[in-house]
């Protein structure tokens, strides 16, 4: 059945039955609009009538039976644990005709996914790693609490204000937690999903390389390594081949976040300046 659905995503739909806009759910929180429909959960932006604050109300898929309903339950944890300015506040949970929501703060703002590709911002080597520095402040703070996010990609870093937020926690778990794989996982799955804060750093890595390649521009056909490809300085590429587990990695955050340090600081950027959801920055 679990085959058949992931195989028709349209039945699934139908079978998923999700909210339409201006329906009220748990007698207070009105559905404006479907966000996304994940893995194992539908995410939709709302209003709680009680306070009138924009939320995000995310329901358990029923096709995902079970596991939707455990991976809905987990998320909610780790997001009462993570109480930060920078990453969505849980405001509520419930059970509904027998389907887990959760509620949570609602980013009002760009990811930067969107400031790449719809916005045409770019970053140099310098404004790349300022970013990344400023993520990894948040994710030293959920490193901390003895959880890994696993999902560090561009969509889930959000831009408000000139400050950055770390939203889905989907797919986060306790460092140290039993992996479980299947024989056929490729290995970019294992070090992406290790529960180990090293899998942050490898997808770190990756969200760097991102933002570092929206600037270049191909002069040929031919295809070559990130490390042909892109102008950097030998201390970032080192601090990239870390991250990207090419050489040793980096074992704890404070590492990492020392060599960023000192290659912001040898271009007298050391400090993390918020900048203002720039277009070239
Ligand atoms: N707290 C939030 N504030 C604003 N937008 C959010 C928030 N949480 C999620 N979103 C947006 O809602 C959409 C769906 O989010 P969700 O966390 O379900 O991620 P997904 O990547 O679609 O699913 P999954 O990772 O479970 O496969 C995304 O576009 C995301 O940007």
């Amino acid at each position: 059945m679990k085959r058949f659905m992931e195989r028709h995503p349209l039945v699934a739909r139908w079978f998923d039955r999700p909210h339409r806009s201006g329906e009220i759910v748990h007698r207070r929180y009105e559905v404006i609009e479907e966000l996304g429909m994940g893995s194992y959960g539908i995410a939709y932006k709302g209003r709680d009538h009680d306070t009138g604050r924009l939320v995000v109300i995310k329901q358990a898929r029923r096709t995902k039976g079970e596991d939707g309903r455990r991976l809905l339950q987990r998320e909610a944890e780790m997001l009462a644990r993570l109480r930060h300015p920078q990453i969505p506040m849980l405001h509520d949970r419930f059970v509904e005709r027998g389907q887990p929501y959760l509620v949570m703060e609602y980013i009002d703002g760009e990811t930067v996914e969107d400031h790449i590709f719809h916005r045409g911002v770019t970053y140099t080597e310098r404004t790349a790693f300022r970013l990344l520095l400023d993520v990894l402040d948040v994710v030293r703070f959920i490193h901390a609490l003895g959880i890994v996010h696993r999902d560090l990609r561009i969509p889930n870093i959000i831009w408000r204000g000139g400050t950055v937020f770390v939203i889905d926690f989907g797919l986060a778990c306790y460092i140290g937690e039993s992996a479980q794989w299947r024989d056929d996982d490729p290995l970019e799955k294992r070090l992406r999903r290790e529960p180990h804060p090293r899998s942050d750093f490898y997808a770190l890595g990756h969200f760097t390389l991102f933002l570092l390649y929206s600037a270049y521009e191909p002069t040929s056909e031919e295809e070559k390594s990130w490390e042909e490809e892109l102008d950097l300085s030998p201390k970032a590429r080192a601090i990239l081949r870390k991250m990207l587990q090419l050489d040793a990695p980096y074992d704890h955050i404070n590492e990492l976040m020392m060599d960023v340090n000192r290659l912001l600081a040898e271009r007298g950027q050391a400090q993390t300046v918020k900048a203002e959801n720039p277009t070239s920055i």
